[in-house]
């Protein structure tokens, strides 16, 4: 087994142990989207074991070495759940680290970008690289404004990097028209194949979910 899927492996495990990988068909959850979803991620649980962690920490930094950025200059994270992943990283590889608010502070320093040296101005990065950090996505929204906001900082975005991805088309396409890769240690697809290999999901609940993944926009229109 690769050492990412031995991370992929331990996270899956944990997050399903933790309970931070929820299944509801008849309840469903509203996504930041504001569509209504038949399972939710807590990712953020993953944060209270120092196990899944550092899990973290190496997963993203491989994930940055297969895609040849182990030179990149700053670790942006997008708030607010990909803050505490971005730091781990930034941590592990001894980088600055920012986090990047949806909305504009309107008190303080007025920041959109937090933890960038100097004015903060427009061109705050001075052109140098960095990658964003997020927790899930599903349509990908969230994670493409953090980017536009860091491009418009001045710096030269190499990717985006995340803990769990839905891998849906929608996604994927709003990415490649950003001209950028995302990248994730799980999937939605791989999470499937996990529960199904070890039997964890009622079998009808697989099945429901695969439907559901290739429409998923569509699901409470059925
Ligand atoms: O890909 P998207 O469709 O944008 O959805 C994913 C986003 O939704 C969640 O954030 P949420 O807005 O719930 O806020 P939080 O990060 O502050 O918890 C998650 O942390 C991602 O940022
Ligand atoms: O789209 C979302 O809001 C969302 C989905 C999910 O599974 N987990 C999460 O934290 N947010």
């Amino acid at each position: 087994m690769s050492e990412l899927a031995e991370i992929r492996r331990q996270l899956f495990d944990i997050s399903l142990e933790l309970g931070a990988i929820r299944l509801d068909m008849n309840f469903p959850f509203r996504w930041a989207s504001g569509y209504m979803m038949p399972i939710y991620n807590d990712s953020r649980l993953l944060l209270s074991r120092p196990k899944a962690r550092g899990l973290i920490a190496e997963g993203l930094e491989l994930l940055l070495r297969q895609n040849g950025h182990q030179q990149v200059e700053n670790i942006a994270g997008v708030a607010t759940g990909g803050i505490a992943h971005a730091l781990l990283l930034a941590e592990r590889m001894q980088l600055p680290m920012q986090y990047v608010r949806s909305e504009t502070k309107m008190h303080g320093l007025s920041h959109k970008i937090e933890g960038l040296p100097g004015s903060c101005g427009e061109a705050g990065y001075k052109g140098q690289s960095a990658v964003v950090i997020e927790d899930v996505i599903s349509t990908g929204e969230s994670a493409l404004r953090a980017v536009e906001t860091v491009r418009q900082a001045g710096a030269e975005v190499k990717g985006c990097f995340v803990i769990y991805s839905y891998a849906f088309s929608k996604a994927e396409e709003a990415f490649t028209k950003a001209g950028l890769t995302c990248r994730a240690i799980l999937s939605f697809p791989e999470l499937l194949g996990h529960v199904e290999q070890q039997n964890l999901f009622r079998q009808e609940d697989v099945e429901q979910l695969r439907h559901w993944h290739r429409q998923p926009f569509m699901y409470l229109a059925e």
